[in-house]
């Protein structure tokens, strides 16, 4: 008897999982010790950029797409923003070879019978926002897509990843891939955040304290008070920028917000099968004393709002701070990096943050797009007008249903009144890759999630911030403290 108790004790302290622990075990189809495991993969998720590789592999192989119906499709990267452009859909695109990668996408998925929101249809949009949008992001499930920023859907408690070319053909063709088992990590935020801090100041500033290499072969866990009190939307921000910290999955476990979200969503199950969905969701969370390879703690309620100085996440600051100055750096190594940075920057050590003028203002992309982030930039807008040093303020939302809700709260009137420009949905000026762009020199706050050189077109400087705080600047014409705004 005693000896039963105690192997049962024992069984139960070996079962506690963490969340990812969860998530691996329930999508692994074999495991090889030592080397990477095969994994089932439920949805994937395509892009303009990234999948005529993928597509093209599977013709030569003389392939079919094993289930089309787990694969969505979006034009996003390549599209124009402006209405005059979008009238004539793909033909209204002056790029050759954004038009052909556009094209391409919608002959792809025609042939190979996925679903695509292609130009007109309302519910295109950047593909990290438009799957959650729709229901087609479940927590459970295991997603990928080539594209990086795929960690966006770990917010629902989904494995969710990004892939290369190959990988994304193997996945249509087989449902499956894979992987080298990830370690997971636990970053807990107590506290809360203060006043108008949101997810963005938090997770430049996790980034700032990990690193851009912390999070290299991990899972991130997000949980905490903080991240419990964070809307859907902040998760998704959080989760987004997972990969800037070099963890290719961001997590956060299933709650009443969750569900919530996810209720209703034209793709999210009904009746008796949502009934059974939800009852395995709640399961999605790490047990009590689950073991983490890693745990970094941070409070919240100590943190500033955050902004970029250099061409990394990690180079980060707060809003109140200066640029750091390279002779106080003892490393040789980051020295030089960091020099190199100011440069390109065209900022000098010692500066205060919020003396940096700036040219440009952009609010967008895939980690600050939806609904919530035009609200606060909206609210922090209303009835002011744009600074006269700031040459275009853009607001890009993230999809169509996005941008059709902001106009219904009139949201899209507060931009115009003030000077901004309101423009139709895709990844815009987070990456030169459509007409969107800085121009040499130009200097930007971006709500987007990178700022190497050259990210938003050749020569321009991107600073990363939050929706408020890109919103205020507008305003100001420089970094202004948000909390005092
Ligand atoms: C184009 C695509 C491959 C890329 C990514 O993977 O993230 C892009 O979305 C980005 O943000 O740089
Ligand atoms: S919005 Fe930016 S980060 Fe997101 S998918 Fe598009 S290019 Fe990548």
């Amino acid at each position: 008897m005693t000896t039963a108790t105690q192997a049962d004790t024992a069984g139960k302290a070996a079962k506690a999982q963490t969340l990812f622990d969860k998530l691996w075990q329930r999508h692994l189809v074999k495991e090889e010790p030592g080397g990477p495991s095969l994994l089932y993969i439920d949805r994937q998720l395509v892009h303009d950029v990234t999948s005529p590789q993928s597509f093209e592999g599977l013709r030569l192989s003389g392939r079919k797409a094993w289930r089309p119906e787990t694969v969505l499709a979006t034009a996003d990267h390549n599209v124009p923003t402006t209405q005059l452009e979008r009238r004539s859909g793909a033909d209204g695109i002056s790029d050759p070879l954004s038009r052909i990668q556009v094209d391409q996408l919608t002959r792809n998925c025609g042939d190979f019978g996925i679903a695509e929101f292609g130009l007109g249809d309302e519910r295109q949009g950047i593909v990290h926002v438009i799957g959650p949008e729709q229901g087609f992001t479940l927590p459970g499930t295991s997603v990928v897509a080539g594209d990086s920023h795929t960690s966006t859907h770990g917010a629902f408690a989904a494995l969710a990843f990004g892939v290369g070319a190959s990988e994304a053909e193997h996945v249509l063709a087989t449902q499956c891939l894979a992987l080298k088992r990830l370690k997971p990590m636990l970053v807990r935020v107590c506290g809360r955040l203060p006043e108008r801090l949101g997810a963005k100041d938090l997770i430049l500033n996790i980034i700032g304290h990990l690193g851009t290499a912390g999070g290299t072969g991990y899972a991130i866990e997000f949980a905490g008070e903080a991240i419990s009190e964070l809307s859907m939307e902040g998760r998704m921000t959080l989760c987004n920028m997972a990969i800037e910290a070099g963890a290719r999955v961001g997590l956060v476990a299933v709650d009443d917000k969750t569900i919530a979200y996810v209720k209703g969503r034209p793709l999210a199950p009904k009746g008796e099968q949502w009934k059974a969905a939800e009852a395995y969701w709640r399961t999605l969370a790490s047990d009590e004393g689950a073991a983490f390879d890693r745990v970094v703690e941070i409070d919240a309620a100590g943190l500033r709002p955050m902004v970029t100085w250099g061409t990394t996440p990690e180079m980060v600051v707060p809003v109140d701070g200066r640029v750091p100055d390279p002779m106080h750096e003892a490393d040789p190594v980051r020295r030089g990096n960091m020099q190199t940075a100011l440069e390109y920057m065209g900022l000098k050590g010692g500066t205060p943050i919020e003396q940096i003028q700036l040219d440009k203002v952009f609010i967008g992309s895939c980690t600050n797009s939806r609904i919530e982030d035009l609200r606060v930039a909206a609210a922090v807008v209303k009835g002011r007008r744009r600074a006269p040093n700031i040459r275009q303020a853009l607001v890009v939302p993230g999809s169509g249903l996005v941008k059709r809700q902001a106009e219904a709260e009139g949201l899209h009137q507060v931009f115009l009144d003030a000077g901004f420009e309101w423009r139709e949905p895709g990844c815009s000026m987070c990456l030169g890759m459509n007409a969107d762009r800085l121009g040499k020199g130009e200097r930007c706050a971006s709500t987007s999630n990178r700022n190497f050189e050259g990210r938003q077109g050749a020569g321009g400087r991107t600073h990363l911030v939050s929706p408020a705080m890109a919103a205020a600047a507008a305003i100001a014409g420089h970094f202004v403290d948000i909390t005092q705004f």
